[in-house]
């Protein structure tokens, strides 16, 4: 699009498909959020341990809400500079590239269904390999088992494959293909890297890891620079003809969001779980801690590199607070009752209950509560919850300094539980380091705007979006070093007595 086309054009439209909800928002030239529509979708548990969505159901949700933006606040397609997507990651779709009909459900990120074949992969002396090129683990998390699984378990998927029929794709793929009309099959570096058949060093698919797990190269997507116009959506879509630009995984376009753009900066995302990624610049660390190294964004020839690791329960013991132990009725009331007290009373709660991640990684972990006293209530209990959140985060983040042989000078915050003030306090406390929450705190769809605009001009550069993020609230620590050593040495104590706790089952 000529630059003055672009001037014209007053709006980017971020869509944020994400694991629960789909959701499309508007920003102006101010990154300023100015409409949102978000609409949730089902989720399937057809077996123990299974996760799936309806693709078609993705995609009429994504595009449900895109039209709703434009149609809620009167903005027309013909003022949007460019589309962005941002979404979760590693969820795995297969689709017939002649019909553009899903072969099978997508398989979702969190599906473990492929836990024995990652095992056989590791027991075979694979692991160190897949860690070296791809900077993550052999875990079903990835999108490389669960594809391997659909060519297995589709009747027929195999062949056609090889035969080149059919496309694989994680939901940015998907989405690109049906706003594109089937002409653009692509993908972007954070996403490709999240699939565990990505070179990160070379940044390319690696045929060594293909051949390992006897994938077809005529299943994958072409790989996008982030910040690219990777095609059009068609007008019949939103209106007027519009440029899609390069997509990004969800975590990492909320990196860009937070403005995390240099080495050291560092972000968390308290959302169902919580994920923490941290700025190591041009070059990949491997981690001694077991933490991952992926693909941030790669813009004008320069890769951004970031450490990951993620907290499985967040948010989450705050639902369990809710819908387990009917303690509260809201997620927004835990806030109070855990105020109602000065601090825990010693209890602790290691919301162990799916098993631990980095740095432990034990599935057989489980939930424990320890601590406990005459005198404990019901507040110690909520006031324990939300302080789990804060002290797996510390450890993460601890972990990822060591990592990257710096200490973190501060933290940026979004996500759902991230409105609550005094797991902020907390966590500001225990890492002993401002904690920041930021004006816009829907940073994945911030980021993947700033993306998209980038790659049509409408924002010139970098410098010009640091300008746009801007502080709300700032936590300054506020606890003695000793009382915070004190503090995390208890919280050790407790996470040791969970560990392995389900192994005799
Ligand atoms: N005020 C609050 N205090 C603590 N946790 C909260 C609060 N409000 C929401 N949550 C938690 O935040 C999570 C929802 O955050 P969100 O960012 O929407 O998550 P996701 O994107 O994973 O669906 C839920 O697990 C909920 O329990
Ligand atoms: O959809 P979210 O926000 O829970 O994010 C999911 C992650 O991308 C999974 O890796």
């Amino acid at each position: 699009m000529p630059a003055s086309t672009a001037a014209r054009r007053d709006y980017v439209l971020a869509l944020d498909q994400g694991t629960t909800s789909s959701r499309a928002l508007l920003f102006d030239r101010g990154g300023r959020p100015c409409a949102a529509a978000r609409q949730e979708f089902a989720q399937s548990y057809p077996r123990p341990g299974w996760v799936e969505h309806d693709p078609e159901e993705i995609w009429r949700s994504q595009l449900a809400v895109a039209r709703a933006v434009l149609r809620d606040s009167g903005v027309p397609a013909s003022r949007i500079a460019a589309v962005g997507i941002a979404n979760q990651r590693e969820t795995t779709l297969l689709w017939d590239r002649a019909s553009g009909a899903a072969l099978a459900p997508a398989i979702v990120w969190q599906d473990r269904r492929t836990a024995g074949l990652c095992e056989a992969l590791a027991a075979a002396g694979h692991g160190e390999l897949f860690a070296r090129r791809t900077g993550l683990l052999l875990d079903p998390y990835f999108s490389a088992t669960k594809l391997k699984w659909l060519l297995d378990h589709v009747p027929g998927a195999r062949a056609r494959a090889e035969r080149g029929e059919l496309a694989f794709g994680t939901v940015d793929s998907w989405l690109a293909w049906k706003f594109t009309d089937g002409r653009a099959h692509v993908t972007d570096v954070s996403n490709a890297a999240r699939t565990l058949l990505f070179d990160i060093h070379r940044r390319c698919w690696d045929e060594e890891l293909l051949a390992l797990l006897d994938l077809p190269a005529a299943l994958l997507p072409q790989v996008a620079d982030s910040s690219t116009v990777v095609g059009r959506i068609g007008a019949h879509w939103l209106g007027d003809e519009i440029p899609l630009a390069a997509p990004a995984g969800d975590q990492q376009a909320a990196t860009f969001g937070q403005a995390c753009r240099r080495p050291g900066m560092a972000k968390n995302t308290y959302g169902t779980g919580c994920f923490l990624l941290l700025n190591t610049g041009a070059r990949p660390i491997e981690s001694r801690r077991r933490l991952l190294s992926t693909i941030g964004w790669r813009r004008g020839g320069d890769t951004t590199y970031l450490l990951e690791g993620s907290v499985f329960m967040g948010g989450a013991v705050v639902q369990w607070l809710r819908d387990g132990l009917g303690l509260i009725n809201a997620a927004d009331e835990v806030e109070a009752l855990a105020a109602s007290v000065p601090d825990s009373g010693g209890v602790y709660l290691v919301p162990a209950h799916a098993g631990l991640g980095a740095p432990y990684w034990d599935p057989h972990a489980r939930g424990a509560l320890l601590g406990l006293s005459r005198g404990s209530t019901r507040a110690h209990l909520a006031r324990a919850a939300l302080e789990a959140i804060a002290y797996q985060s510390a450890e993460l983040l601890q972990a990822m300094a060591e990592d990257a042989g710096q200490p973190l000078a501060e933290l940026r915050v979004d996500g759902g539980a991230a409105a609550n003030d005094l797991l902020l306090q907390f966590q500001a406390d225990l890492l002993g380091v401002p904690v920041l929450r930021p004006q816009v705190t829907e940073t994945t769809a911030l980021g993947a705007a700033f993306l998209a605009g980038l790659a049509v001009g409408f924002w010139q550069d970098e410098a010009e979006l640091d300008a746009h993020w801007r502080v709300a609230r700032r936590f300054e620590p506020a606890l003695a070093a000793d009382r915070r050593a004190a503090l995390l040495a208890g919280w050790r104590r407790a996470v040791a007595r969970s560990l392995a706790w389900a192994e005799a089952d």
